[in-house]
């Protein structure tokens, strides 16, 4: 992260990180490592490698080991996230089962209690009827995650802006004082809505920084994967054997799309921010919506922490529509450029209804307590021309409130 006064003051985050663009396209894509001197990584399919003698190899033995295609991956996911190391695994949610399996039975694990929908129910129903206790939490209140900590404490999941309600949590501010009570509890940030482009967790005081790539790093939602970069070798050591011992890994096609859609991550973000910001204040006007949430509008009651904490804001805005769930299904099943679908941070929008959707599997009454209501709407904005965005929104709107009349 650069320094306070080295800040973008044209819209008060902080500075790009440093050679960003340079380090996803070419860190591990060097030509000279294969023999045909390719520029792009081919895709290598062979499940097996020739080896010289019993265990004597030229670096591969078996494709869930050890992947070339997949090593180019992780080589630039690792430059891109500024850590020593990263590695890519089926999905975003075998990502989170395989750092789970680093802990054993009877351990605790601290989530924090608004996360996407599949990670509480991950924690709720497939954790804890392992032997994991999991205790869910307000990360954003230092008070309650300090009383928190147990003595077996050994795991605190964050994910800051939280899906769909998009609190932002202090990254640093958490890791302090985790680590402050014991250094060892493992503090894992799930940075899926930011992406490396915008937030660096491992900078803030993370010990891994975790994604759904199927999200914005591939970008273009033909990739289900999950990524987790690192620093601390003794990490980077028990999940690569995990890696390979629970065998949760991408295909090598899916390793060499993902390597592409990062090579314009910085172009995409960039992006949809400025849609997003233009979105979310046509949104803010409107007098059809009732409230937006969105991170990059100084209306976000952590919008200064965003700015101190991140180099810009995605495309995620959430917001409660004027009525009832009728005008939010007529709204939703009125849009034409948005489809009406699941899923985030893919080039085009995307707009869902959390209650019914991604985030069905959270208990009633939790989603209650967090908001994630009949008329919560939640849209990921795409890089099509703003325009064309709002003027659908706009059409959908109408056709919401005319339902109601
Ligand atoms: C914030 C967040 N984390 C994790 C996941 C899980 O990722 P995946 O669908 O790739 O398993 C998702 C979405 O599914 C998500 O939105
Ligand atoms: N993280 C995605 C995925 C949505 Se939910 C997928 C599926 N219905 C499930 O319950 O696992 C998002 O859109 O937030």
């Amino acid at each position: 992260m650069e320094s306070n006064s080295q800040k973008d003051h044209s819209n008060g985050f902080q500075s790009p990180f440093k050679s960003f663009a340079t380090s996803a396209l070419h860190v591990g894509q060097e030509a000279e490592q294969w023999k045909s001197m390719a520029v792009v990584p081919p895709i290598s399919l062979s499940t097996t490698f020739k080896q010289f003698g019993p265990g004597e190899h030229a670096g591969f033995e078996y494709s869930r080991s050890g992947n070339p295609t997949r090593n180019c991956l992780e080589k630039a996911v690792a430059a891109v996230d500024g850590a020593k190391y990263s590695l890519a695994l089926a999905s975003g949610l075998a990502a989170t089962m395989t750092i789970a399996h680093m802990l054993k039975c009877g351990d605790n694990i601290i989530c924090m209690n608004d996360v996407y929908g599949g990670t509480n129910r991950y924690f709720r129903r497939v954790a804890s009827e392992m032997g994991l206790e999991v205790s869910f939490v307000d990360c954003t209140k230092f008070d309650c995650l300090k009383a928190a900590i147990k003595p077996n404490t050994k795991l605190v999941w964050v994910e800051t802006p939280t899906n769909p309600t998009m609190k932002v949590i202090d990254i640093k501010g958490c890791a302090d004082v985790v680590h402050a009570h014991n250094k060892d509890i493992i503090v894992v940030v799930d940075n899926t809505f930011m992406s490396a482009y915008f937030q660096r967790p491992l900078a803030l005081g993370a010990d891994i920084c975790m994604y759904s790539a199927t999200k914005y790093m591939n970008g273009h939602s033909d990739v289900v994967m999950g990524l987790v970069s690192m620093n601390r070798d003794d990490l980077y050591e028990r999940l690569k054997f995990l890696q390979n011992a629970i065998g949760a890994v991408p295909s090598p096609f899916d390793c060499y799309l993902c390597n592409r859609g990062l090579k314009t991550l910085h172009l995409r973000m960039k992006q949809h921010f400025i849609n997003a910001v233009a979105v979310a204040k046509f949104l803010e006007a409107d007098p059809r919506v009732d409230k937006v949430v969105f991170p990059g509008l100084p209306s976000h009651p952590q919008y200064e922490l965003m700015k101190r904490q991140c180099t810009g804001c995605p495309g995620m805005i959430t917001f409660y529509i004027k009525g009832d769930l009728t005008n939010a299904t007529a709204f939703l099943r009125n849009l034409k450029l948005f489809a009406l679908a699941e899923s985030l941070g893919g080039y085009e929008s995307l707009a869902e209804h959390p209650a019914i959707m991604t985030h069905a599997s959270v208990p009633e009454e939790e989603r209650e307590v967090l908001g994630i209501g009949d008329t919560l709407i939640r849209l990921s904005i795409g890089i099509e021309d703003v325009e064309d965005i709002i003027v659908d929104l706009d059409q959908a709107l109408k056709a919401a409130r005319d339902c109601a009349i």
